[in-house]
């Protein structure tokens, strides 16, 4: 990787960054978490397609974790994570150029409290887009993840910057992000890019950090969410359905995907091996407001829907193995009638 040490300093990336300004080259980014993965590597192959220099973050962000989250045992895997990066070339020759890997105290100068109601200083919300899917269940998580990015944005200066479809909520709080505040050197919305989920080839499992908690016989329940969205998208798309069917079209999606997880849920208490499966959700959503599509049909009828611009199917699940087992939590989603 690069001619420098892959982690740079903060004061050191300055300067790097300042420098490429100056040579008018541009600069992809994109954000991790580590422990990185084949979906991982698709971001870092589409900016290294697009851009001169290509910037990696690894960051486990404090600020995105609940306190009774998996902050602690968060796999953390530096020094593979560098040699994996360092390991992928682009045919022009490109590789990555920076890993920064900052620590908690250059993230958070002033320190920093897991618990919101003891927090003190700047902290970033988008509001009206992080209360509901993923949000429901973490009520904190995008206050963190859009404080963290903010942070990042404003230190890489990047122009143009990759975020996973597999997190479709935070690519949808994160493009508002970056339009409704007016950074001095933002990566536009334009210049957003959503790159589609990485899968594992045999059964489709969405590539995942935290796949590293399942055992072997978890890993092999896991892609139920993934086989739940796909009986849930072959309802939306069958042919016969008319713009009078909305709220039927809308139920039987939604009834087919939680029937797959739910009778998933019940084969794993009569099998004998202890896999615990949890449905957490199973949601419909507006592809630019979130708007959850079940909530307005109940509360303003069908006349209030608009499924012209397509709906977001999305899930979570929790997934243990065994008394006190550690859980995992499974997401995924499919996009119904639109394209990002
Ligand atoms: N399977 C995937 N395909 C494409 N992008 C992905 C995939 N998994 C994660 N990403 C993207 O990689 C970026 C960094 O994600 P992160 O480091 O949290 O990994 P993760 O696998 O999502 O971990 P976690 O298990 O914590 O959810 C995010 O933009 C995320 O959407
Ligand atoms: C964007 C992110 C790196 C912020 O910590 C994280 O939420 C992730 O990895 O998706
Ligand atoms: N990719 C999302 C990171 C998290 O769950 O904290």
């Amino acid at each position: 990787m690069a001619q420098r040490d892959a982690r740079v300093a903060l004061r050191d990336y300055r300067a790097w960054r300042a420098q490429a300004t100056r040579e008018g080259k541009s600069v992809g980014f994109v954000a991790t978490m580590g422990a990185l993965h084949d979906g991982h590597l698709k971001l870092v192959r589409a900016s290294l397609e697009e851009n001169d220099y290509t910037v990696v973050s690894i960051f486990v962000n404090p600020a995105q974790f609940a306190p009774t989250e998996d902050l602690a045992s968060y796999p953390r895997t530096v020094e593979s994570d560098i040699a994996k990066l360092a390991s992928i070339s682009h045919p022009s020759g490109r590789k990555v150029d920076t890993a920064f890997v900052p620590s908690v105290k250059e993230m958070y100068p002033n320190g920093f409290t897991q618990v919101v109601a003891d927090q003190i200083g700047a902290f970033v919300e988008v509001k009206g887009l992080s209360h509901q899917m993923e949000g429901g269940s973490r009520p904190t998580f995008f206050r963190g993840v859009a404080t963290v990015v903010t942070k990042l944005f404003h230190i890489i200066q990047p122009d143009r910057t990759y975020f996973g479809q597999k997190d479709i909520q935070q690519c949808v709080v994160l493009r508002r992000l970056v339009s409704d505040l007016v950074f001095s050197h933002p990566p536009s919305p334009e210049h957003f890019r959503v790159i589609p989920t990485g899968r594992d080839p045999k059964d489709n499992l969405a590539l995942s950090s935290r796949n590293a908690y399942l055992t072997p016989d978890s890993r092999k329940v896991a892609p139920v969410l993934y086989r739940a969205l796909r009986a849930g998208q072959e309802v939306w798309e069958q042919s016969h359905w008319s713009d009078t069917d909305k709220q039927e079209r809308i139920k039987k999606t939604l009834d087919t995907a939680r029937a797959v997880v739910l009778e998933e849920v019940d084969r794993c208490k009569q099998d004998g091996k202890s896999v615990d499966l949890k449905l957490d959700y199973i949601s419909l959503n507006h592809p630019k407001t979130l708007e959850n599509v079940e909530s307005l049909l109940a509360d303003k009828g069908a006349s209030a829907i608009d499924v012209s611009q397509g709906a977001i199917l999305s899930g979570a699940a929790l997934i243990s193995q065994g008394n006190g087992g550690k859980v995992t939590r499974l997401i995924d989603n499919l996009l119904l009638g639109f394209k990002l």
